[in-house]
Parts: C-alpha cells; sequence; structure tokens
C-alpha cells in the first residue's frame, strides 16, 4: 500500500534522483539544491544524483588513453594531466557557476583529493596496457563520487543537514560488470544497518555504482542511477520516487522532431515498461522495484519545479480518450528472410531469433508471415552485418543438416520503428485503422509492423528518411483534437493577400466547427520572407514581413517547412515556380497553387512534377489557374475518372478579356478599360498576358492536358485579343499610353459588331480529334451571334462548356466570376481544406 499523505502531516519518505542534465551543468545545481531543501523542510528525503555533466565521458577517454598508451616511461606525467583535467575540469564547472565560494571547505581541494585513486589506478592500466569492464567501472565511480561529495557539501552550507552515501557500501550486486544486478536482500540487509547512522539528515547516494560480495566495484548499465534510485525507495519504502530531468515529464513524442508534443499527465507501470522497451523513461528492470513494492514514480523538470511532470503508477491515464505516446527508434536495419519451402517442424522465426542471441544481437521487433514462411527482424543499424552472417550461417542447413530454399537475405537501412504506445488504445476502436491510414495518407511505406499484447502498443517499421513526418502525423492523428496544417504562402498581391484576409477571418471558424486549424508558417514576397514554425499570427503577418530582413530563399524555407504537420505551398505568384514545386513535392511537401506556368510548363516538366506528387503521395491542387474559384478542374477530372469520352471543350476562359469586351460595348476606351481591370484585380500582374492571349493559352493548356493531351504551349493556336504591336512595354505607364494609340480602331470595330447584331468575346476550344488541319487548341477573339453562350456573359464571368459523350445533347456548363482576388483566394483556400479535410479525422 502506498503510504497517503494527510492534510498538516509531514509527507512520507521521498526518494528524489537527479540525472545528468539535473546535476550535470553546475548551473542546474543551484535548482536542484533548492529543491531537495524544499522538499526536506516537507518530510524525510533521499537524494540519488549521477556523474556531472560529461565527467563520465572524459573517465572513459582517461582510462582508454591510458590503456592506448602514454608519451613517457611509466606515463607518470600523462597519467598525472588526466587526472588533474578530470578534476580541474569539474572544480572549473562549479567556479563558473558561482558555487565554490559557498562552501567553507576548500572543495577543489576535496575533489583533488577524491581523484588521488583514479591516479594509481590510470597508472596501472597505463603498465599492462589493458582495460577491462572492471577496471572502467572503478574508473567510473570517480564520478557519482565527486558528485555526492559536491551536493553533500554545497547542502550542508545552505544549512540542510546532508550525509554523503556511497551506494557501493549498500548495493551488493553480482559480478557482471558494466551490467550488474543487485541483490535485494542483501543490500536491503547493508542499507539497513547504515541507515540508522543518518537520524533525519538528507542522504545524498551514489547512483549506477555497486560492489561485489569480495569488494569489487560495479556498474549497474544503463539508466544505472535511476535502478539505484529505485532499489532505495524500495529498501526504504518510500512513498514515492522523484525523477528531476531536463523535461517536464514523459512527452508525447520527441519534442525535437514534433512542437506540439507535451507531456502526459499519467502513465500506468504497464505503460512506462512498453516506453523502457522503447528507452524511454526507466529501463524495464527498473520499473520492477516500484511495481513490486507500488511505490509512484514522478518525472518532473529541474528547471520547472512547478509543472506537474508525469505520475507513473498502477491507475495510469485518468483521461479515458488521449493521449499516447509516439516513440521512434531509429537507426535500425531491418532483414528480411523467406523460405520457398517450410523448413520443417522448426520454424523460421525462431530459428532466426535463436541464431541472433546466440551472436548476442538485441532484436527490436521481429515478425512473421502467416504459417513462418517469411520473418522480418530489426536490429540496431551497427549490428546488421553481424546480424546478416549469424541468419546466413543459421540458414544454410535445416534442422537436418540439408541444404534449404532460404531467398537472399534482404537488408534494408536505415529504418526506424515507430510505436505507439498507450493503455487508452485498448478502449478505442480502430487503433490500428488510424495509424496506419496516417501512415498510408502521407505516403509513408510500412516495412514491417506488430501488435503488442494487451493493446497497448502498435509499432511499423518504415524508412529512416520518413521518420520526421510519420512521427508527426500520427502523433497530430491521435493526440491532436485538430487537424493542424502549416502553410507558406509564396506571393502577397491580390491573390496572395486576399487569401490571407480570408483565413484571418476564418481560422477560428475552421478549427471550432471544421476541427482544421491552418497555420501560416511562413510568407514570401519577392523580396523578403518571414518563417516562424510556431505560426505567425495571421493578424500580424503584413507587420511581421515587413520587418523582417531574411531574404525570399524558398528551398531553405521548404526545408524547414516539411518539418510541420501537414505542410502546403501555396503558390500566389506569376514566377516560374517549376523548380520549387519539384523541390516541395520531393521533401514530402503539398502543393496549392493559382500560379499557372509550371502547369504550361514543358510536357516532361509538368508530367516530371505530377509523377513526383503521385510517387510520394502529394496532392498539388490547382483548381483556380482556370476560372479562379468556379469548378472547372474538378469537373474535367470527374468526367475522365468516371469513363466519359470529351469531344470538345470550348467556352470563354478569361474574366479579364470577358470584363473588357463589356466595358467596350459601353463605350469605355480599350485603355482605360485595361487599367481598371487591373486595379480590380482581375489581370495577369502583367496585362499583356491577357491582352496577348498568353493567359488564356495556358488554361486551354492545363484542360488539354487533363485530358493527356501531350501538347506543348508553342501547339496552341494563339490569335491575340490586341494586336501584338501594342504590348510591347514592360513599365506599365509606357504599356498603358502605347496601348491607348489602337483605342479608337477598338471602339471602331465593336460599334461595327454591334450594328451587326454581334458582341465581341475571347473564346477558347479544345478538341481532341480536330480535323485535318485544324488545330487542337486554339484561343482567340470572336464575334458572337446573340444566341451564343457566351454572348450573354456580363462582367468578369466566365464559363466553360464540356460536350462529352453523356452530354453531348446538352453540354455541361460551370459559369460565374473567372477572375477576382476575393474569388480566387476562396478558391485557393478550398484547395487547401480539400487536402486538410481529406486528413481529418483518421
Ligand atoms: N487575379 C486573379 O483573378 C487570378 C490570378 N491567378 C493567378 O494568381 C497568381 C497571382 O496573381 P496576383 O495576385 O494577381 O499577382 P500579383 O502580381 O498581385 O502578386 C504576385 C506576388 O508574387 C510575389 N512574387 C513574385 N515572384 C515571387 C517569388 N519567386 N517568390 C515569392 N513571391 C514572389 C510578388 O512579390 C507579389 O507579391 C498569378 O499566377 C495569377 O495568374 C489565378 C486566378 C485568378
Ligand atoms: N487574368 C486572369 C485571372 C484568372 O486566371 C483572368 O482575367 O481570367
Amino acid at each position: 500500500m502506498t503510504p497517503q499523505h494527510e492534510p498538516g502531516q509531514a509527507r512520507p519518505f521521498r526518494v528524489m534522483k537527479f540525472g545528468g542534465s539535473s546535476v550535470g551543468a553546475a548551473e542546474r545545481l543551484f535548482q536542484a539544491l533548492d529543491l531537495i531543501a524544499r522538499e526536506r523542510d516537507d518530510g524525510p528525503v533521499a537524494v540519488v544524483v549521477s556523474a556531472m555533466a560529461d565527467t563520465t565521458d572524459r573517465l572513459i577517454a582517461a582510462v582508454d588513453a591510458a590503456a592506448a598508451g602514454l608519451p613517457g616511461d611509466p606515463h607518470v606525467d600523462a597519467i598525472e594531466a588526466l587526472v588533474v583535467n578530470v578534476a580541474r575540469d569539474l572544480t572549473d564547472r562549479l567556479d563558473r557557476a558561482g558555487l565554490l565560494k559557498h562552501v567553507p571547505e576548500d572543495l577543489s581541494v576535496a575533489i583533488a583529493e577524491l581523484m588521488r585513486p583514479l591516479r594509481q589506478l590510470l597508472l596501472g592500466v597505463g603498465l599492462v596496457r589493458e582495460r577491462t569492464l572492471q577496471t572502467r567501472d572503478l574508473a567510473l565511480s570517480f564520478g557519482e563520487r565527486a558528485s555526492v561529495l559536491v551536493v553533500r557539501s554545497l547542502l550542508a552550507a545552505r544549512g540542510v543537514a546532508a550525509v554523503g552515501v556511497d551506494a557501493r557500501d549498500w548495493t551488493v550486486t553480482d559480478d557482471r560488470f558494466g551490467q550488474a544486478t543487485p541483490d535485494l536482500a542483501a543490500s536491503a540487509l547493508q542499507l539497513g544497518a547504515l541507515a540508522a547512522a543518518w537520524s533525519g539528515a538528507v542522504s545524498v547516494h551514489t547512483g549506477f555504482l555497486g560492489r561485489t560480495r569480495d569488494g569489487r566495484t560495479t556498474t549497474l548499465g544503463r539508466n544505472g542511477s535511476d535502478y539505484t534510485a529505485a532499489l532505495l525507495a524500495q529498501i526504504l519504502g518510500a512513498a514515492e520516487l522523484q525523477i528531476w530531468t531536463d523535461v517536464s515529464g514523459v512527452m508525447t513524442a520527441d519534442p525535437e522532431l514534433v512542437l506540439e508534443a507535451y507531456p502526459v499527465a499519467h502513465l500506468s507501470q504497464a505503460e512506462a515498461l512498453e516506453l523502457g522497451d522503447l528507452g524511454m523513461i526507466l529501463h524495464p528492470r527498473t520499473m520492477s522495484p516500484l511495481i513490486e513494492a507500488q511505490i509512484p514514480l514522478r518525472v518532473r523538470n529541474t528547471a520547472r519545479p512547478d509543472d506537474p511532470g508525469t505520475l507513473i503508477d498502477a491507475v495510469g491515464t485518468r483521461d479515458e480518450r488521449h493521449p499516447v505516446c509516439v516513440v521512434s527508434t531509429e537507426d535500425l536495419a531491418l532483414l528480411d528472410l523467406e523460405t520457398r519451402r517450410r523448413l520443417g517442424h522448426e520454424r523460421i522465426g525462431e530459428r532466426a531469433l535463436r541464431a541472433l542471441a546466440n551472436a548476442g544481437i538485441p532484436v527490436w521487433v521481429g515478425t512473421s508471415a502467416p504459417r513462418d514462411r517469411a520473418f522480418a527482424v530489426a536490429v540496431a543499424r551497427h549490428d546488421a552485418a553481424r546480424a546478416e552472417a549469424a541468419l546466413a550461417a543459421e540458414f544454410g542447413r535445416n534442422p537436418d543438416g540439408e541444404p534449404i530454399e532460404l531467398a537472399p537475405i534482404r537488408v534494408r537501412e536505415p529504418v526506424t520503428l515507430l510505436t505507439l504506445v498507450g493503455e487508452a488504445m485498448g478502449r478505442t476502436p480502430n487503433v490500428a485503422g488510424r495509424f496506419f491510414g496516417a501512415l498510408g495518407q502521407i505516403g509513408v511505406l510500412v516495412r514491417a509492423s506488430t501488435q503488442g499484447a494487451g493493446e497497448r502498443s502498435i509499432s511499423a517499421v518504415i524508412d529512416g528518411e520518413d521518420t520526421a513526418t510519420a512521427v508527426r502525423t500520427v502523433h497530430a492523428a491521435f493526440n491532436l483534437a485538430v487537424q493542424e496544417v502549416n502553410l507558406l504562402v509564396l506571393g502577397k498581391g491580390i491573390v496572395g493577400r486576399e487569401l490571407l484576409n480570408q483565413l484571418a477571418a476564418q481560422q477560428q471558424a475552421l478549427a471550432g466547427d471544421q476541427d482544421v486549424l491552418i497555420k501560416l508558417a511562413g510568407v514570401a514576397d519577392s523580396k523578403r520572407a518571414v518563417f516562424d514554425p510556431a505560426g505567425i499570427a495571421l493578424a500580424r503577418w503584413e507587420a511581421r514581413l515587413q520587418e523582417s530582413h531574411v531574404p525570399p530563399d524558398i528551398p531553405a524555407l521548404l526545408e524547414r517547412l516539411r518539418r510541420l504537420p501537414v505542410p502546403i505551398l501555396v503558390d500566389c505568384t506569376a514566377d516560374d515556380t517549376t523548380a520549387l514545386y519539384e523541390t516541395a513535392l520531393s521533401l514530402g511537401i503539398h502543393v496549392v497553387a493559382a500560379n499557372k506556368r509550371p502547369l504550361a510548363a514543358p510536357w516532361p516538366i509538368r508530367q516530371g512534377l505530377m509523377d513526383m506528387a503521385r510517387k510520394r503521395h502529394r496532392r498539388w491542387e490547382y483548381e483556380t489557374t482556370v476560372g479562379a474559384s468556379l469548378p472547372v478542374i474538378d469537373t474535367l477530372k470527374s468526367l475522365v475518372r468516371t469513363g466519359d469520352g470529351i469531344v470538345r471543350i470550348e467556352g470563354s476562359f478569361s474574366g479579364t478579356l470577358g470584363y473588357l469586351a463589356g466595358e467596350l460595348s459601353r463605350g469605355v476606351p480599350l485603355s482605360h478599360a485595361v487599367r481598371d481591370a487591373r486595379a480590380r484585380g482581375y489581370t495577369e500582374p502583367h496585362p499583356r498576358d491577357d491582352l496577348s492571349g498568353l493567359d488564356v493559352a495556358r488554361k486551354a493548356l492545363i484542360l488539354a492536358r487533363e485530358l493527356g493531351m501531350e501538347l506543348d504551349l508553342d501547339a496552341v493556336a494563339i490569335e491575340p485579343f490586341a494586336p501584338s504591336e501594342a504590348l510591347g512595354h514592360d513599365d506599365l505607364e509606357r504599356f498603358f499610353l502605347a496601348l491607348a494609340e489602337h483605342d479608337a480602331a477598338f471602339a471602331a470595330r465593336v460599334e461595327r459588331m454591334r450594328q451587326g447584331g454581334r458582341v465581341l468575346r475571347y473564346l477558347a476550344q479544345i478538341d481532341p480529334s480536330p480535323p485535318a488541319g485544324v488545330p487542337a487548341v486554339r484561343v482567340g477573339p470572336v464575334e458572337v451571334e446573340p444566341d451564343h453562350p457566351a454572348a450573354r456573359l456580363r462582367g468578369t464571368e466566365a464559363f466553360v462548356a464540356f460536350t462529352t459523350d453523356r452530354h453531348r445533347a446538352y453540354p455541361l456548363l460551370v459559369q460565374g466570376a473567372g477572375a477576382g482576388g476575393a474569388v480566387t483566394a476562396a478558391g485557393v483556400l478550398t484547395d487547401i481544406l480539400k487536402i486538410a479535410m481529406s486528413l481529418r479525422g483518421r
């Protein structure tokens, strides 16, 4: 039973363990000392400490250097230097943090004194040039012993009665040096005898260390200080073990990979064991004293002691829904074994695991195909070659000694073991579906998979390069209530600016009503960029961009964008951005574009991008490139997908040219109408692209290519709206002046048409099977009769008519505003939402 803490009573006995990160940096020591003093005021405590900072590494390096041989004979000076270095490094660190002046005695002398036997030890190693695990354990013990000396002295200096305890004096172990196992009963006996002398003082113990019955120093292996602390807690019947570290508890994912990762409030001991198997929190053997004695464990942050941290106990999460932890174990190799026939009575998996165990190779995960025809096993990458050799040796023969038909072993590396751990999973339906669905949505291939017993964990082996995206996506699918997408918006002109305004207005509603959180990670124009992985407040995007001095290095920004959940590049420029799309898609970033140029790029380039998007399972959405927000592309794709035969596509694709035709028929001079159209945001950045017919030609080409027509822009027959000689100037003012010279001729032409009962329109026609000598795609001005569907268009209205096998008598019409910032931006936002919604609710 866990002792309960009654209000008003002193809290029962607790063990506090401070790891490398907490006592490692001398600066943190102050905080650790505060915490010990604070807890001590509240009831009895014992403290376990690790070695400071890189002291352990320095000690290993010193032993290795001594064993490798040092200059001089018998290396006395060099050994002296090694020892002095280790000691000086420690005292310098304390001095820099201003800690030495708090201690009345001279700590540097005490540390040097403590290290004296290390000198003899290294001399011995140098003489025999031999470095055994036993020697190494003894050398390493100086790190923890120095920590105890420092912590005890500093506690005493602030008036906290403290006694330093060399845990070797009570931790009785076997003689597996480097990874010794304590004997609980013997250790309890020793500790009982020692504890009587502490009489209320804080006992400060070395973590990690033990001693054999015949007095040789041992270490307890990985997470050894945690093990010491758990044992101490068990033997002394502590009410709680606190592990103080540099994070505020067990995180839902590696915060280096997932910005939104957050500490889990509660974990069950069973979950902690699963996580421990994956190298997280405590090593499973460290958990067993706590489970046996039912001692709760709290993981806390030394730098943020008021954070609640994670409580690990028998109950686990009190939150039925969430969260679950996503653990990524990287740098593994996956070995695939396949037999073409059954291997007699013994299964391939059993033999493989035994062979690997005999070779001393730890296995991260092993999974079998039905009836064991195939077996895949993941091992650390550095063990891959040895594992392959061990398996090849094993399967060179069957149990009867006969050769067998084993296909060559396939080794895939690097791979990552991605594991979802959470008790709540067992109580939630379709966990596997959501897990694999989330991976599938982003095109991550699962090379092997397993589901743990008790439905507490599920794992997938994936390619190493997919790790970051996969962890973020799975984390978001299980732990975030809303589907987050992250945008990098290129261009803040008519369309880009309006898009950001619409986003600002809709962001909250989308999160609240649609469970989609659209975050602006970055925005760039042709001069500068601003990027913030935490998200740029939409009300502040313009100010943030103006304040920025960062040049628009878009590939570098894409590299940062890819690390965020559901990254989308939003192209609202009129630039040639094909190279950027290639980078984005290859990095796993979706693309949403109002820009037509990449779609109108030479066929192999456009097709290469399409293939890349398909291969990488990324989306490239571009509905607004024809008819702004009108559903032109979606309609055409649906017709093609459902097997309708397209007979012809025709229409008025340009909002600008439609608007100009209307203005001309009202008597507005051409140059005035173009100025006006530009000011209203209908034209391309340079109106020449509209008046030359190029913009409509691009749109027609985009549609033709949807039909699989392998055409380039030069195959489109273009007759310009205005004469080419009027369109030469880049400078807009000069352009308008030159255009004005044609105002009278245009007015006369329109008047002549009016008198003939016809109207001017700029039409496009796409004919998949044109008559001989007629171009398949053509765009140009047409004088239409009053009963032509285009004759009735008003303002910026565009229309597209699809004549198909199924819509032959009455063509399928899409009609509405074909240009303008507001409708186009809404179309871009719709494309963004298409991607977000398709991922939501996985
Ligand atoms: N205006 C409309 O009605 C419609 C426009 N579109 C397309 O939307 C795109 C944008 O049009 P507008 O907003 O009207 O153009 P705009 O000229 O007003 O804005 C273009 C923006 O792109 C930026 N830019 C240019 N090159 C860049 C680069 N390499 N990196 C970052 N930013 C860059 C410019 O600084 C500017 O902010 C064009 O491709 C256009 O064809 C599509 C449908 C309708
Ligand atoms: N300039 C274009 C804008 C939309 O693509 C047009 O007027 O149609």
